[in-house]
C-alpha cells in the first residue's frame, strides 16, 4: 500500500509540474501517516481511506504550491510569512512548509488539539518554519505576507476576520472548489479580487480555484486589477 501511495504522490507532483526532492516526498507521505495515525484521537478530517487522502488533502492542496511560489518569487521578500486559517489537520499549511522550505508557516486554528497536532508534525517531520497557533484568526495581527484557507468560510468571513493578520502588501489565497459566484458578489468595496485561478487536481475530477485578493489600497492595485 505504501508503495503505491508513493507512486501515486510521485505521479501527481510530475503532473503538477513541481520538483520536489525525495525528502520533501518522504515528508508529505510522513504527513499523510500522522493524519492517519492521529485522526480519531484529535479528529482532523472525515477523510480515512488512505488513497482518497492523498488525492483529496495531499494533491489537492499540492495543487496550490506552483500559484504560491509564484506568488512568493514575484513578492521577492527575504523571509516570507504565510499563515493558514482554519487549518485543521494542517491543510494547506503543513503541505505548503514542506514544499517552501523558505516560508514560514504559521497554521491557527480554535481547537486546541489541531494546534498540538500541527505542533506535533513540526517536530516530527522536521520542519522549523512550521509552527502550530491555538487562537482565533480574529485576534492576530501580522504581518503575514499570505493569509491563506481551505474549507474555512465565505470570502467576506475570511478577509474580514483576517484583515488585521494581513501585512501592508499582502495577499490572500482562498481555495476554494467550484467558482463561488455568491461569495465574489457579496465581498465589500474594500476587498480585490486580483486574479481567479483554476487548479487541476491530479486524480480528482472536480472543479477547484484559488481567489487571490488584497485590500483595495494595495499600492499595485490597479496595475494587477488590469491583468487579472
Ligand atoms: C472545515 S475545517 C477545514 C480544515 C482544513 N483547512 C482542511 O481543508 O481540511 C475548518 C477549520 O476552521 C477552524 N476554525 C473555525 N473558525 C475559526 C476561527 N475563527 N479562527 C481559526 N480557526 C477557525 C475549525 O476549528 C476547523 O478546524
Amino acid at each position: 500500500m505504501t508503495g503505491a501511495l508513493r507512486q501515486n504522490l510521485e505521479a501527481g507532483v510530475r503532473a503538477l509540474g513541481l520538483s520536489l526532492t525525495e525528502t520533501q516526498v518522504d515528508q508529505l507521505l510522513a504527513f499523510q501517516a500522522l493524519l492517519q495515525k492521529w485522526n480519531r484521537v484529535y479528529n482532523l478530517t472525515a477523510v480515512r481511506e488512505p488513497g482518497e487522502m492523498l488525492t483529496h488533502h495531499l494533491l489537492d492542496s499540492l495543487a496550490a504550491v506552483p500559484a504560491l511560489q509564484r506568488e512568493l518569487a514575484g513578492q521577492s521578500r527575504e523571509a516570507p510569512r504565510l499563515l493558514d486559517v482554519g487549518s485543521g489537520g494542517g491543510l494547506p499549511g503543513v503541505v505548503f512548509a514542506i514544499c517552501l522550505p523558505q516560508l514560514a508557516v504559521y497554521c491557527v486554528d480554535t481547537v486546541a488539539k489541531k494546534a498540538a497536532f500541527i505542533q506535533q508534525a513540526a517536530a516530527a517531520l522536521r520542519l522549523p518554519g512550521l509552527h502550530g497557533i491555538h487562537a482565533r484568526v480574529e485576534s492576530l495581527v501580522g504581518p503575514f505576507d499570505v493569509v491563506s484557507s481551505r474549507a474555512f468560510a465565505s470570502l467576506k468571513d475570511f478577509t474580514q476576520w483576517s484583515h488585521a493578520a494581513l501585512a501592508p502588501q499582502g495577499v490572500w489565497l482562498a481555495m476554494k472548489g467550484k467558482l463561488p459566484q455568491d461569495e465574489l458578489a457579496a465581498l465589500p468595496a474594500g476587498v480585490e479580487v486580483f486574479h481567479v485561478e483554476p487548479l487541476i487536481v491530479p486524480g480528482l475530477d472536480a472543479e477547484r480555484c484559488i481567489v487571490w485578493m488584497r485590500p483595495h489600497s494595495h499600492p499595485n492595485g490597479a496595475a494587477a486589477a488590469a491583468l487579472a
